[in-house]
């Protein structure tokens, strides 16, 4: 994916962020135009959302987003609303751009704890934006939640103060948006959670930053969207044969627990592996022969058998762990593939599977130089990386980083905001998906995409992150009551959307 057409899904950090701004006023473009369109974008947005709205009240905090407020109250007195502007300090200490635009204003400024925010329609959440670097503390925290008592809607601008632009956590108080205006691009903190489910909508704005700012930024962050692995989705109509899309095989647990596995192997056929095959121990052939038509069933007693079985070249992804059952088989089976350096998707209990040993797995994938992808949730990921998941300070995008890192392949860190990390230290977050896909089943549903994706050759990253989108996607066509099973079925609707189908 080249830089100039990254499709809006890179996310930029507030380091990242202040680079833009530095590069374009180098550029020639003047601070106070910046802040100026972006004080404009926000008046607009707020204007189009709240088409009704007359009287607004501005929240202006000490820095760079409270010059964006100043801003906004002076073309919203301009357009002829009635505003009244609350600042956190007194407006003379304000500096640089910030201080210009203040004094632009030309309404009177109240101390903030005037505010009665019940006479407003609207409230500007000016406070804090990208500069926010401690928690939220009285006397603001105390007038930020009289203003949620009110029940008055916000519009945030660049993001709801209090939530971190890194990394989504809310820093002591936090506004819950309406409507959250950012610019240029969006911040992690706009698709981690908790800081996601305080933004509202979520506009971006075009403020005179030119893309070309990111050929020097080179942003390793993006939103989890089709722009970011659309080119290296697999195409079966140049594949003739089902071989060219790959077999990928799914090792079915024991009798009772062997259901894991067919959910595995039928997404990973609905995603469009070629061939599918169940690997089952002898106890678990009848149940799943009973159950399994178009996918292949395989019996699969011992490490030993699963060598020669490797012996077949075409076998291109294995999925180890939904259903599978814990301790020695789980190590033998994954270091097997690994050696025989085949895809492989480490789920569940294949990822449990080493929490004694993590080191030992990771060893393996190193040597094997194959394409790994783990797909934890937050306990399986504390059993992994114990030390990375008890570090208070790092968000779960840093989290994912440094343990795709330290495993050497690709962790799909699990949850509401799905975190997809690869060794090089490329990031997404994800934002597909309904509460409903917390059902049993589900995670095992997502290991039989990737592996499906895999087998048809996709670099491990994109099929990660891929399958990731694709699986929330389907939950997202299902709605309420969705089981597990009904994913499989959707991904031919996700596929033909991604097609540009309809
Ligand atoms: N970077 C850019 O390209 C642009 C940035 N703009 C605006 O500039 C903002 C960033 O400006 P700044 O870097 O000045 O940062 P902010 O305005 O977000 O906040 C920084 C100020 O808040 C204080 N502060 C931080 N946390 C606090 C807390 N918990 N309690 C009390 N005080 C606290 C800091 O000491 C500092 O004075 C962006 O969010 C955006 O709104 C826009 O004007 C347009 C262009
Ligand atoms: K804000």
């Amino acid at each position: 994916m080249s830089i100039e057409q990254d499709g809006g899904v890179s996310l930029l950090d507030p380091r990242e962020m202040g680079e833009a701004d530095r590069l374009t006023i180098a550029g020639g473009l003047a601070g106070v135009v910046l802040m100026d369109n972006a004080g404009r974008a926000v008046a607009d947005a707020l204007r189009r959302s709240f088409p009704a709205a007359r009287r607004i009240a501005v929240l202006a905090g000490p820095g760079n987003n409270g010059g964006d407020g100043y801003v906004v109250g002076r073309l919203l007195r301009e357009a002829g609303l009635t505003v009244a502007l609350f600042s956190t300090g007194d407006p003379a200490s304000l500096k640089g751009d910030a201080a210009r635009a203040a004094a632009r204003y030309p309404g009177p400024v109240e101390a903030l704890d005037a505010i009665v925010p019940g006479e407003a329609d609207v409230v500007v959440d000016a406070l804090f934006g990208a500069g926010l670097d401690r928690p939220v503390s009285e006397p603001i925290a105390a007038v930020m939640r009289a203003t949620k008592a009110a029940g008055v809607p916000v519009v945030a601008v660049d993001l709801p103060s209090g939530v971190s632009g890194a990394s989504g956590a809310v820093l002591g108080e936090a506004f819950s948006a309406a409507l959250t205006v950012t610019f240029f691009r969006r911040k992690p903190g706009h698709l981690l959670q908790p800081g996601r489910g305080r933004c509202g909508r979520v506009v971006v704005a075009d403020i005179g930053i030119a893309d070309d700012v990111l050929d020097t930024i080179r942003p390793k962050t993006f939103a989890n969207e089709p722009e970011l692995w659309a080119e290296a989705r697999p195409d079966p109509s140049t594949d003739g044969h089902k071989y060219d899309r790959g077999h990928a095989v799914v090792f079915s647990g024991g009798a009772t627990t062997s259901g894991a596995a067919r959910l595995a192997a039928m997404a990973a056929l609905r995603a469009g592996a070629g061939l599918v095959t169940v690997f089952a121990p002898p106890s678990a052939l009848m149940v799943n022969a009973a159950h399994l038509t178009a996918i292949m069933l395989k019996r699969c007693s011992d490490a030993s058998a699963l060598q020669a079985a490797l012996e077949d070249a075409r076998l291109s992804a294995f999925v180890l762990g939904p259903g599978f059952g814990l301790g020695e088989p789980a190590r033998d089976y994954a270091l097997a593939v690994l050696s025989a350096r085949r895809a492989l998707v480490l789920d569940a209990d294949g990822i449990t599977a080493f929490a004694e040993a993590p080191e030992t797995l990771f060893a393996a994938i190193r040597a094997a130089g194959s394409p790994v992808v783990l797909t934890p949730h937050q306990g399986e990921f504390a059993r992994l990386f114990p030390d990375i998941a008890a570090e208070g300070n790092s968000s779960k995008l840093e989290k994912a980083r440094q343990a795709a890192e330290r495993a050497g392949c690709v962790v799909v860190l699990k949850g509401a905001d799905t975190v997809i990390a690869a060794p090089d230290g490329r990031a997404a977050i994800n934002a597909t998906g309904t509460p409903y896909l917390a059902t049993a089943g589900s995670g095992d549903v997502l290991s039989g995409v990737i592996a499906g994706l895999l087998a048809q050759k996709t670099p491990a990253f994109e099929a990660a992150a891929a399958g990731v989108w694709m699986h929330g996607r389907a939950a997202e066509l299902f709605g309420p009551g969705l089981i597990a099973e009904d994913l499989p079925g959707l991904l031919p609707k996700v596929l033909a959307e991604l097609s540009g189908a309809t």
